[in-house]
């Protein structure tokens, strides 16, 4: 096994900055070492630094279009050679807009692949359904085939080419998601695990039917992008849009641990760690060090020993 880290410190897909501190505080927790502890190889391939693009004024109520649009663009470009130097991608971020540049490099390396969502949010906004404006609420509309004639082209995003099937789509978490969102979900039949799903079926089960629903049609590499507000906010409060009621800390690492074990995983985003939003120290530690662990669980680490 063998690890491609790259950090994108990235903001602007929504308001609360503190959020391109994530890739650094992450690895001050000691991520590399614990992988390189485990036997792990890894190649660190530093952060993506977006020097504030100039944000041409306008927009149209949908916030740094154009800086969102170029960092993904790079970000893309990063990922597809991270996969094409036979590493699992590892991306740190920064917000779940980079989701888009993440699930698109891959993509451009491997083919098809299956995504795994692991959220609060469903970040299926369109631009044209967005409340906010933020397009980490967005990046799935920008990546699947069935949407694409719902999403208008815009600045910087022209060398986006859709790259997921919605049959190839599961999410775990989901605990507030949006009228738009919602509808979007049952229009195209996507696979949900709610968090009531996950109550009514327990975490193992969940896991079980997520891999028999993604491997039916023949196995694909996986794309997991977990947002670290999936997890409950007690246990990872460092973050931008945290929502009662989520994930243990021991489902969370139950999901990475599943999924490591498939052998199918291919690429992990882990977004949304924003340092600057918690109360305490403590706080900060516990949602950097749940990350780590997170990750940790993807490359083979067991609670067993
Ligand atoms: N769906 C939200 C939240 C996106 C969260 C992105 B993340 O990467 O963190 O998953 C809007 C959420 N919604 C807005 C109206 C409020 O009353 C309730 C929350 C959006 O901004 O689109
Ligand atoms: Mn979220
Ligand atoms: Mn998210
Ligand atoms: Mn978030």
């Amino acid at each position: 096994r063998s690890a491609g880290v790259v950090g994108a410190a990235f903001c602007r897909g929504q308001s609360r900055s503190g959020v391109e501190e994530g890739p650094d505080r992450i690895r001050a927790a000691g991520l590399l070492d614990r992988l390189q502890q485990r036997g792990c190889a890894v190649k660190d391939y530093g952060n993506l630094v977006f020097d504030d693009v100039v944000e041409p004024s306008g927009g149209g109520g949908l916030r740094s279009v154009a800086a969102v649009g170029g960092a993904n663009r790079r970000l893309s470009e990063a990922m597809k050679a991270v996969k094409e130097d036979g590493h699992t991608a590892v991306m740190l971020g920064g917000d779940h807009s980079l989701a888009i540049g993440s699930i698109h490099g891959h993509a451009a390396a491997v083919g098809q692949l299956s995504v795994v969502w692991v959220d609060a949010h469903a970040d299926i906004n369109t631009p044209l359904t967005t409340y906010t404006g933020n397009f980490h609420g967005q990046p799935m509309s920008f990546l699947l085939h069935e949407l694409q004639s719902k999403v208008p082209v815009l600045p910087n995003f022209s060398w986006v080419k859709p790259c997921v099937s919605a049959k190839d789509l599961v999410y775990i978490g989901l605990r507030d998601v949006d009228p738009a969102e919602h509808y979007i979900l049952k229009m195209l039949g996507v696979k949900v695990f709610s968090i009531s799903e996950v109550d009514r079926l327990g975490i193992a089960r969940v896991m079980e039917e997520t891999c028999d629903y993604l491997t039916a049609r023949g196995k694909k590499p996986v794309h997991l992008s977990y947002d670290v507000d999936a997890i409950d906010p007690s246990v990872t409060p460092a973050t931008g849009t945290p929502v009662v009621g989520g994930l243990t800390y021991r489902e969370g690492v139950y999901i990475t641990e599943h999924l490591c074990g498939t052998g199918l995983l291919s690429a992990v985003d882990l977004v949304e760690v924003n340092p600057l939003l918690a109360k305490t120290d403590q706080d900060v530690q516990s949602t950097v060090n749940t990350a780590v662990d997170l990750l940790l669980g993807c490359f083979g680490r067991l609670r067993e020993g």
